[in-house]
């Protein structure tokens, strides 16, 4: 993990569970983990063992019911609902499977538009910029509805990066896609790394989209697994068989 930085993102003990008394389900039992400054990581592990409950707790768009989870020096877990959104709309990005553009406006005016909702003065030309960089340079007037799968969730990746934020989290950015579309999404979430130094927490069932990852998370029955640094999509695989996944 060449060029890792500081801690950037630190869960201590994290809890979370749904539905009560007999029905309560532990999506979190206790997990710890940090994810440091420049580096890709993947979340995978067999259905329902706690990864997206996990990215949506780091993330803010979830509270966990017990533990901390701090963005650089910022705990989100002490935060007010109107403190979170601040920091959610300025320091996290968040791609979902399902892209989640508003299809009434433009590819550009999706790129812009959490920036604005933090109340940001938006320069035209970062837009074009960051389109570009996502290789839609000539799509900026495009309403969603009239581009592909793949470049939907490429303005979703620029949506996300827009406000420079922390750290980007995905949550199965690949997992609508084909696997040409897909492989494209992959190369430009390593891209935001390598080449802008960017934090990116992933999550995928793919072993091949994990290959792409600096280190692998396994979750497993809410609980931290094991993890891998730099593996092969065939030794994730080996992995996630034992786990069952
Ligand atoms: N909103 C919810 N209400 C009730 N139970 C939930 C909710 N969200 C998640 N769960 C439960 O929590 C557990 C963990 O779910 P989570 O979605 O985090 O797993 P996952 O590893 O991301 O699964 P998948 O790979 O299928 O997306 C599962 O048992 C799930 O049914």
């Amino acid at each position: 993990m060449a060029g890792a930085g500081p801690v950037q993102v630190r869960l201590d003990q994290v809890r979370k569970g749904y539905g009560r008394g007999e029905g309560r389900v532990l999506a979190l039992d206790g997990v710890s983990l940090t994810f440091a400054a420049g580096t890709f990581t993947a979340l995978m592990g067999p259905s329902g063992s706690g990864k997206s409950t996990l990215l949506h707790c780091a993330a803010g768009l979830d509270k966990p019911d017990e533990g901390r989870i701090h963005l650089g020096d910022t705990e989100l877990t002490r935060l007010g609902e109107s403190k979170l959104l601040d920091v959610r709309r300025q320091r996290i990005g968040v791609v979902f499977q399902s892209f989640n553009l508003v299809a009434s406006l433009t590819a550009a005016e999706n790129v812009a538009l959490p920036a604005r909702l933090a109340g940001q003065k938006v320069r035209r030309e970062a837009v074009h910029e960051l389109l570009a960089r996502v290789g839609l340079a000539d799509r900026a007037r495009h309403l969603p509805s009239s581009l592909s799968g793949g470049q939907q969730q490429r303005v979703a990746i620029a949506r996300a990066l827009f406000t420079g934020p922390d750290v980007v989290f995905a949550d199965e950015p690949t997992g609508a896609l084909d696997t040409r579309a897909g492989a494209d999404v992959l190369g430009l979430l390593r891209e935001t790394v390598d080449t802008w130094g960017q934090t990116v927490v992933m999550v995928t069932h793919d072993p091949r989209a994990a290959s792409m990852a600096d280190r692998v998370v396994f979750f497993a029955d809410g609980k931290v697994a094991g993890e891998l640094t730099s593996p092969s999509a065939e030794r994730i695989g080996s992995w996630l068989a034992e786990l069952g996944a």
